[in-house]
């Protein structure tokens, strides 16, 4: 166990799940994050919306380190975006290929834009103005065929690129159906940039597994099987499991801190119930299907706090 190689393992970023407050959380109980990404920053109607504004700001977030990513269709909304970033002082961006949503990928942003290799060429050819910052992208196989992303593979070798992660399925398939890892390691072969893996990993076996088909790997990013999980990644590294007693004890502090933060900053009790029980919908897979459904069917914040603590009992 001691030699074993280990890799870095990335927090993926889930709108409307790893916010600061739960990346903040999640390192400050759990660790063993290389790295935590932001959700996308976007411009709607050219303008920033507050809450990404709010997200971003380097006295909101307190991971060591921390990529804001956003997702541009154009130069021009890359530019205004990078230069925000450069403004609160962040130097890396991570780019986003890979959104499935139809809304976004039908103007040609996410995955949306994979198979316009002219159009991903023109967008990213302008982190070339952008000296002072390194970029990374997070891409998808392709919106409808992972022959996608083998056609920009030419661009994407010459580019100044930090990292490439690339996720296992097409745009088309939304978070549904198995990964492509046959398609992966046709791209792996083929890709000149540190490459990380994600789609569906949910245990140590499953790192262990990629390690073994793909040697030449530099990290993972996890996304669900984290949130189900948050001790995964420490766990990983360690080379061995959490107690469930010492899971039950992490997952309570962690909880209380979220709680806290929201409690203090949400307004109301119906907002800050449905804020939190949101984090149900995947922490904790294995608990008892009564308990998880008291939690996810509590409407007031008595309730919710009561089956919270019977679940994690
Ligand atoms: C609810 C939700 C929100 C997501 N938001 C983002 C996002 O803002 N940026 C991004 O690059 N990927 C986003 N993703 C994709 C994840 O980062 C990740 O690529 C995907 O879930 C596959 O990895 P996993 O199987 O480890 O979860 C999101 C996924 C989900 C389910």
């Amino acid at each position: 166990m001691q030699d074993k190689k280990r890799l870095p393992i990335h927090f993926a970023p889930l709108q409307g799940f790893t916010d600061a407050p739960y990346r903040n959380a999640h390192e400050s109980i759990f660790g063993g994050i290389e790295t935590y990404y932001t959700p996308f920053v976007r411009l709607e109607k050219g303008e920033f919306r507050n809450k990404e504004l709010r997200e971003i700001e380097p006295e909101n977030n307190t991971v060591q380190h921390l990529v804001p990513q956003l997702i541009a269709a154009t130069p021009d909304e890359l530019r205004k975006i990078v230069a925000l970033f450069l403004d609160k002082g962040y130097t890396e961006t991570d780019i986003n290929l890979g959104c499935p949503f139809p809304m976004l990928a039908r103007r040609h942003k996410g995955s949306g834009i994979l198979p316009y290799p002219k159009e991903v060429e023109e967008l990213l050819n302008t982190i070339l103005e952008f000296p002072d910052m390194k970029f990374s992208v997070k891409m998808r196989l392709g919106w409808e065929s992972p022959e996608e992303c083998l056609a920009l593979l030419p661009i994407l070798n010459n580019l100044p690129l930090r990292q490439i992660t690339l996720h296992a399925r097409v745009g088309k398939q939304q978070y549904k159906g198995t990964t492509d890892r046959n398609a992966f390691e046709t791209f792996y072969n083929e890709c000149k940039h540190t490459l990380l893996y994600n789609g569906d990993i949910a245990s140590i076996e499953d790192i262990d597994r990629l390690l073994n088909r793909f040697p030449n790997l530099s990290g993972v990013m996890i996304g669900r099987g984290l949130l189900a999980n948050p001790a995964l990644a420490s766990e990983y590294l360690k080379g061995e499991k959490l107690s469930r007693s010492e899971m039950l004890e992490k997952v309570r502090a962690f909880h209380t801190l979220l709680l806290n933060h929201y409690e203090a900053h949400l307004q109301g009790n119906d907002q800050l119930v449905t804020k939190m029980k949101s984090i149900w919908e995947y922490l904790l897979p294995e608990m008892d299907k009564k308990l998880k459904k008291k939690i996810l069917k509590s409407t007031k914040l008595e309730t919710y706090r009561t089956a919270v603590s019977e679940g994690l009992k």
